[in-house]
């Protein structure tokens, strides 16, 4: 590596408002028209070849309307698994000498091409595979994923550029920030096109061969994704990408000696699995797998009897609904002092009910449907459970229709105490549990909600008594990897609030930081003896 070389200064993308008249609208409602218009083949891409899976056929579709087919792929097979870590192991020598500065290149160009001429493409996938609306699309496809790319080639080059504080005379100090001997296995969730994006390419970036097994309901824009990374000039082999449900796929690279780490986000539940079947096998791998894992949560909000109502009330629409509460850091456990309650409860529930529900490529609509039959059938269970419970009332929302797309109303459950599962288990869905709580109770409602739910993601404190926001940061120090003052729970943004979360919400290595990248390296120290001694005996031996 040449020291002397500096990337791009990073900055965050800015995001496009979409306003009605801009160039932007335009563009995006032509490519949302010309992608509704086709069923996309959505191969695998493996060792640099395009090809279909062996497996079985699976679809993507619009889950806003879902008789609307937007692609096909077949499910990746065990034979296609080992082919594709074939490629990978056949790469990995030419891309880990490549220099650093070349590889980081791949990458600042594809942020360059997404920022630019791919934008809507991967807008207008995110929208209609996953059903975003326009502004939760630009965050995610567009601007968070530019932004992994540009942050990550900064945070990589400084890890590189690492170096021992003290050099004793004589002798010179080397760390040599080596990539994991092996693959990266990297497993992505449906919910985030730039999770997707970032997961196999922060391992490359540093060195690594990776096999990428996105999740079915994303392969719209993961195909995209991966097309776009060819583009920019990945080399074949570096990143190769195994649509389907992923079991064939962890049969065969799971039981590999050279597994060298696990990237993953998603479930808390999948996750634990992966973990406990390295932990199994942990003696056939030649090193030790790193295991990063961002998972589930339960996020809380806790208002003071000093907060901002009308704070409060923006941002539990906001960090709870958007994108239907499909965030694993959507707020979906509130509790509340009466006083503020009163002040914003009314028209916080009125908004609710008036939130609008429909196709994202309308825009007018605040939010879009739930994932698939799944999401809809865990979501709605919950809802009715919630009917039938005494204590627990449904305040807002509560119907749900699954006829054209999967839709559930954004449901707000009042519950007189905050004991129940509502407060504890994660829904991943439009559904907020609010307990209302008599203001000189709040020390204690703050110590009941630090370790009610296992979850540590992220939450928030509205107050404007700066004792209070200091004794409630202080007491849940541990109940969240991001924790907000007088803001929503959701939208980190790279380079600026590090992503992850503790307890059972993952293994908190801060997505869009140098101690993500970190992982992904095995740094080897090369110590250097100028002059050599030439006698083997030291000095309090002599006479
Ligand atoms: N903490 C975070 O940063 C973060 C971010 C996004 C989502 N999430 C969490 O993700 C979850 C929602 O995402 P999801 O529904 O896609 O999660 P999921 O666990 O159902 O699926 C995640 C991925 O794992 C794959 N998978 C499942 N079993 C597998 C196996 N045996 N082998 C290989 N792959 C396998 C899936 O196909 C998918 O690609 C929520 O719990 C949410 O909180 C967390
Ligand atoms: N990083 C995103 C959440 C990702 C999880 O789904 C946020 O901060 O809202």
């Amino acid at each position: 590596m040449d020291a002397t070389t500096h990337p791009p200064t990073p900055r965050n993308e800015p995001v496009l408002d979409y306003a009605p008249g801009t160039a932007e609208r335009a563009q995006l409602a032509a490519e949302l028209a010309r992608q509704s218009a086709e069923e996309r083949d959505l191969p695998a891409y493996i060792a640099g070849e395009w090809r279909a899976g062996g497996g079985a056929d699976g679809r993507v579709v619009a889950p806003h309307d879902h008789q609307r087919v937007l692609g096909h792929f077949r499910h990746a097979t065990t034979e296609d698994t080992a082919r594709a870590l074939a490629g990978a192991k056949a790469a990995a020598p030419g891309w880990r000498e490549l220099p650093y500065d070349e590889r980081a290149a791949v990458f600042l160009r594809a942020a360059e091409l997404l920022a630019g001429p791919w934008r809507q493409r991967l807008n207008a996938a995110t929208m209609l595979g996953q059903s975003k609306t326009v502004v939760q699309a630009e965050i995610d496809a567009a601007c968070e994923l530019v932004d992994f790319w540009r942050f990550n080639v900064l945070f990589g080059r400084r890890i590189l550029e690492e170096q021992p504080e003290l050099q004793a005379p004589g002798v010179w100090n080397r760390l040599d920030h080596r990539p994991l001997e092996g693959f990266v296995y990297a497993i992505t969730p449906f919910n985030f096109t730039s999770i997707a994006g970032n997961l196999p390419t922060a391992p490359a970036l540093m060195g690594n061969v990776v096999v990428w097994k996105p999740s079915v309901t994303q392969q719209l824009a993961a195909s995209l994704t991966m097309e776009l990374l060819v583009e920019a000039g990945l080399p074949p082999g570096v990143i190769s990408m195994l649509p389907g449900h992923g079991t064939p796929v962890s049969e065969v690279a799971l039981a590999d000696p050279d597994l060298a780490g696990i990237h993953f986000t998603g479930s808390t539940a999948t996750f634990r699995h992966l973990w406990s079947t390295v932990g199994e096998r942990i003696a056939s791998y030649r090193s030790y797998p790193r295991l990063v894992g961002e998972t589930g949560g339960k996020d809380f909000v806790v208002a003071h009897p000093s907060a901002d109502a009308e704070a409060l009330r923006v941002a539990l629409l906001r960090g709870a609904f958007e994108y239907q509460g499909q965030k694993c850091s959507a707020a979906s456990r509130a509790y509340v002092s009466r006083t503020v309650w009163e002040r914003m409860g009314e028209q916080f529930l009125a908004d609710v009910d008036a939130l609008g529900m429909g196709d994202p490529a309308e825009f007018e609509h605040f939010m879009g449907a739930v994932i698939d039959q799944r999401a809809f059938r865990r979501v709605t269970e919950a809802i009715e459970r919630a009917r039938r419970t005494p204590g627990l009332r449904i305040a807002a929302g509560g119907e749900y229709d699954d006829r054209v797309g999967w839709f559930i109303r954004p449901t707000v459950v009042l519950a007189d105490a905050p004991t129940d599962p509502m407060f504890g288990e994660e829904y991943f869905g439009p559904l907020l549990a609010v307990h209302v709580f008599e203001d000189d109770q709040y020390d204690a409602v703050v110590d009941q909600l630090e370790g009610f739910a296992p979850y540590a993601l992220t939450g928030a404190v509205f107050a404007t008594d700066r004792a209070a926001i200091a004794r409630t940061a202080a007491r849940l120090r541990f109940a969240a990897g991001n924790f907000y003052v007088n803001d929503k729970p959701t939208g980190a943004v790279v380079g600026q609030q590090p992503f992850g979360g503790a307890r059972a919400s993952g293994t908190d290595d801060k997505a869009g930081s140098a101690e993500n990248l970190r992982r992904w390296t095995s740094t080897r120290t090369v110590k250097e003896t100028l002059v050599p001694p030439r006698d083997h005996r030291y000095p309090h031996m002599g006479t």
